[in-house]
This record gives structure tokens, sequence and C-alpha cells, in this order.
């Protein structure tokens, strides 16, 4: 092991960070055979072995003590102490020997460690500074890891992607698509989504780690399940429909973070679509658009908020058109009665 990893072994007593998490302090299960042969091997022969870190709490504790932090809540971080769980989403993403994989906001380390153990390349955005300094550190003598401290909502995701694949082809010669797999913050996971699963023609697969804030428990569920006629169907549902194939996972108790958040998280899939899949319609943005305005006057007749774009008449006549009564709210249509409804009225 490196210098430079030094600091992240698992070697001493719990340090001296006090902080006013509700962590209870179990110990993770014990290894087994598999994970145990992850944490010794990193699969290419030309790269040199990831460290055999264990990250838990001892561990997260001490890597964030030796760059003197404590979690930021303005950033959402919220650490993974358990292992299990990040083999787990590394297997919900299939990550295999070759792949790219981009990791949004990587933290101390711990769902890298696994991706990198797993074969992987890892592409990191991390917006605290601290914290892509502490994972260069510890990461760039693996060789396949680079990290960018950016926000990821500003970053230039394609054109970092594209550049990476192109360099690293002649260690992955094969032109599989890349893959995102992340523990991300609440505070982003709508612009995540918005900016990530428009790149079905870079990404295959982009599984998420949500904090389920927004109503009740089960938000990712309905994120990816929508059920008509309630409140949680939402313009956001039409669009991760429109561009993927959603799979709710499984659900992640608070108690595997620290801090420990006041809610729960759950691991999602989408598996993107290729641009040719996208339901047709003459413009993506028109079709957004219309939906939008739609949602904005939820408790309005589609016939009277969509009357920027045709006349009401012209709106009863395509809602029967496409076998649903005139007088529907948006949230009686599944996305396929508005593709159907946005290619007649905006015909025209
Ligand atoms: C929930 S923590 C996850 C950390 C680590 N991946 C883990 O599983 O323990 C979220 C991480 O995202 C970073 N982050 C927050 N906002 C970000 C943004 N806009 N862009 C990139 N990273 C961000 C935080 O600094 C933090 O490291």
């Amino acid at each position: 092991m490196s210098h430079s990893l030094s600091h992240l072994c698992y070697l001493q007593t719990l340090p001296p960070i006090s902080h006013k998490a509700t962590f209870n302090g179990r110990q993770n299960p014990p290894l087994n055979e598999r994970r145990r042969k992850l944490y010794v091997t990193c699969g290419r022969g030309n790269n040199r072995a990831s460290t055999p870190t264990k990250d838990d709490y001892h561990a997260t504790l001490k890597a964030l003590n030796s760059k003197g932090r404590i979690p930021r809540k303005s950033l959402g971080q919220n650490y993974m102490l358990n292992s299990d769980i990040n083999e787990q989403l590394v297997g919900v993403a299939g990550v295999e020997e070759g792949d790219v994989v981009l990791e949004i906001g990587p933290g101390t380390g711990s769902l890298t460690n696994t991706l990198i153990n797993s074969g992987a390349f890892v592409l990191a955005v991390e917006k605290d500074k601290h914290m892509a300094a502490l994972v260069s550190e510890r990461f760039s003598s693996t060789g396949k890891f680079k990290v960018l401290n950016e926000d990821i909502v500003k970053c230039h995701v394609r054109a970092h992607i594209s550049s990476l694949v192109g360099s690293t082809k002649e260690i992955y010669s094969d032109t599989r698509k890349s893959k995102v797999v992340a523990n991300i913050p609440f505070y982003i996971s709508t612009d995540v989504i918005k900016l990530l699963l428009p790149m079905g023609d870079i990404f295959s697969e982009v599984v998420l780690l949500l904090q389920i804030k927004l109503l009740q428990e089960e938000t990712a569920l309905r994120l990816v399940e929508p059920s008509l006629r309630t409140p949680e169907y939402r313009p956001i549902n039409i669009f991760v429909n429109y561009y993927s194939d959603p799979e709710y996972k499984f659900k992640v108790a608070r108690t595997n973070f620290f801090p420990e958040p006041n809610v729960d998280a759950a691991v999602v899939s989408f598996k993107l679509k290729q641009p040719s899949e996208y339901p047709q319609v003459s413009s993506s943005k028109s079709f957004f658009a219309m939906v939008n305005s739609a949602f904005n006057a939820k408790r309005k007749m589609i016939r009277k908020s969509l009357q920027h774009i045709c006349t009401s008449v012209e709106i009863e006549e395509a809602l029967e058109s496409i076998g649903v009564l005139s007088t529907s709210r948006p949230e009686e249509l599944t996305m396929n009665d508005f593709v159907k409804l946005h290619n007649i009225i905006t015909k025209e």
C-alpha cells in the first residue's frame, strides 16, 4: 500500500470526531469470501491493486479526520458505511471488468473502492475540493481513477466521458457504453436525472442510491412506477419513462449512513433507451413544454390549460380521438396518451 493511502488504513481506534450523528455503532457483517477476494485484487494485470480498505464507520471517520472535515449537510454528505450495499449497487449495474463508470460524489471513496475492485475505470465528479483531494490520494495510484472537482450539474459530462473513453481505448478495447453508479445527495437528484437520462447514446444504465425524501417513504417507487390520478404523478415520471426503463430495486435503511439522515434511501436503476427508442414526437422540447403546461395547472382540464397551443374544441376532439375523456385532467393521461395528444395538436 502506498504511503499516501496510509491515512485510510483501518488500524487505529475511533478518531476524536464528535458528531451529532445518530449512528448506532452496529458493525458491518463479516466479509464473505467473494468480497474478501475483491478487496485484494484489482482485476487488470497492468494496474496496481486497489486498497483493501473496509469502508465502515471507523474508516470513514478516520478518512474525514485526516482532512479535518466533518460532513456538510449543504452538500448532502451522508456517507455509506456498509460495503455490502456498495456491492449490491455495483451488482445491480452489472459492472464488469473494463467498464467505464461515472460516479457522482465519491465522498470518502467507499463506493469508488468497490467499483475499482470490480474492474471498472471510474470517472468521479466531486463538488467538495477536500473530498476530491482525498479520493485522488486514495485511488490515483490504481491507474483506474480520475476525479474532477466540479459540480455535476454544471459538468460537461458528455465531453469528459468521450475523451476518457477515447483515451482508455488502448486499455479497454471494446466499445461498450459507460455506466453511472452513484450515491447522490437528495438536493441534486432531479437535476441528475434530467441531466443523465437523455444520454442513452453514451450510457447504458444509471444506477442511483436516492434519498427518498419528497413525500413519504415510497417516493422512489412512485418515481419509477407512478399511478395515474395520484399526487405523485408529475412531469418527472413522464420524463423518466420517456428516456428510460426504470426499475425500483431495494430500500436502504438510514442506519447505513453517517451521519444518519432522517429518511431512508432506495436503489433505482434506469436502463437508458437509445434515441431511436424514444417515443415518436416531432420535437421532445415541444413535447415536454406541453406536458409541463398541462401539469402547471394540475387542477384544470387539459382542454383549458393547453389553449395556448390550439382551441379548446380542437383539444377536446384530439382527446376523444385518442380514447380519453374530453374533460380529462393531466394526471389521467399516460405518457403514450400525451405523445398521441402532442402529435395531433401540434400538427393542427
Ligand atoms: C451522499 S454523499 C455520498 C458519498 C459516497 N459516494 C458514499 O457513498 O459514501 C454525496 C457526495 O456528493 C458530493 N456532492 C454534493 N453535491 C454535489 C454536486 N453538485 N456535484 C458533485 N458532487 C456533489 C458530496 O460532497 C458527497 O461527497
